[in-house]
């Protein structure tokens, strides 16, 4: 083989060029008189939750976008939060809502995920986007399937033929990117946590897309010479001091020994999801300012 090995694929510069980019597109919404904005919802205090949440706030607003939130006790009811969904839908100035998952158990996250409207689900996990997506495009893309697919592609443009290996099933990201890759024109194998021989299914991966949230679970010699690893997971782990530090479902040092590019955790998807939600909730404001939510299905597919 004479092709380079390990490299690492950098998700915070991409993920600050394509905020680059939005934050150029909002301005010149802004500058026709429509200024997108994001509604987040945070139910309950979850110390990671209110992490990404104050992130999330502040890169909203350095791209120039109003930023809302929105934060409930983990004991409000089922209610209260509909009502505030329905509040925003109909407010003028939101364009995207975002409600952190998971919620507290007494809530059913389907139902609140079906009221939120579908010109407004940046997160994409509306049933009706999700059928879009299914059927090739057209409404809003879960942000960590996109983020997973800009990615991929900036160290492979052409993805056709080539099979895929997704581990991870959800609905909020194994399924999705799973559905991106197919109209990418790959091969794709979904397996999940009741997969038998997943080693060896593994190693037939030209690209790894790993989304099943076990720390490292995935070995070096899982990874096929020249594949390329696209590392969703986000786990905290305990350190020897008492501390925690993240890492992803694959053991990174042994994996890009075999891997032609590899993303890291942190610093790889998880910048990516963030600047994918505004680039949706762009995309949102520029249907809701004019076009329909089917404005952009003549665009293809990440
Ligand atoms: N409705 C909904 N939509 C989501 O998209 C959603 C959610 N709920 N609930 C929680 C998960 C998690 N999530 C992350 C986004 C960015 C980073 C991220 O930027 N991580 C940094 C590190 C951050 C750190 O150091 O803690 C990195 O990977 O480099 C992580 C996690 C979005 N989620
Ligand atoms: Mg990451």
């Amino acid at each position: 083989m004479t092709q380079p090995f390990g490299r690492v694929i950098d998700g915070k510069a991409v993920a600050a060029e394509l905020r680059r980019d939005v934050a150029r597109d909002v301005a010149e919404l802004v500058a026709s008189g429509c200024q997108p904005g994001l509604a987040v919802i945070l139910m309950g205090i979850d110390p990671a939750s209110q992490v990404y949440v104050r992130n999330k706030a502040k890169q909203t607003r350095e791209v120039g976008m109003a930023s809302f939130e929105h934060r409930l006790p983990a004991t409000a009811r089922q209610t209260e939060l509909l009502s505030l969904v329905q509040q925003l839908n109909n407010d003028p100035a939101v364009h995207g809502i975002l409600v952190q998952l998971p919620l507290p158990g007494h809530i059913d996250e389907r139902i609140v995920l079906r009221a939120i409207d579908p010109a407004k689900d940046v997160d994409g996990f509306h049933p009706l986007n999700a059928g879009l997506l299914a059927g090739g495009g057209g409404g809003l893309v879960p942000c960590t399937p996109l983020g997973s697919m800009i990615l991929l592609r900036s160290v492979r443009p052409g993805l056709r033929g080539a099979h895929a290996v997704v581990l991870g099933r959800s609905n909020i990201v194994g399924k999705p990117i799973a559905q991106l890759l197919l109209a990418a024109d790959c091969t794709v194998t979904v397996a999940h946590s009741k997969t038998e021989r997943l080693p060896d299914i593994c190693r037939q991966a030209d690209f790894l897309i790993a989304a099943i949230g076990r720390p490292e679970m995935i070995q070096g010699d899982w990874i096929k010479a020249g594949a390329i690893v696209i590392d969703v997971g986000i786990n905290r782990v305990p350190t020897v001091d008492g501390k925690t530090r993240l890492v992803g479902d694959v053991a990174f040092e042994d994996a890009r020994q075999r891997a032609f590019a590899i993303t890291p955790v942190p610093g790889g998807v998880g910048p990516m999801t963030i600047a994918c939600l505004l680039r949706n909730t762009l995309q949102a404001a520029r249907s809701q300012s004019g076009g329909s939510i089917l404005s952009s299905a003549g665009k293809s597919l990440p």
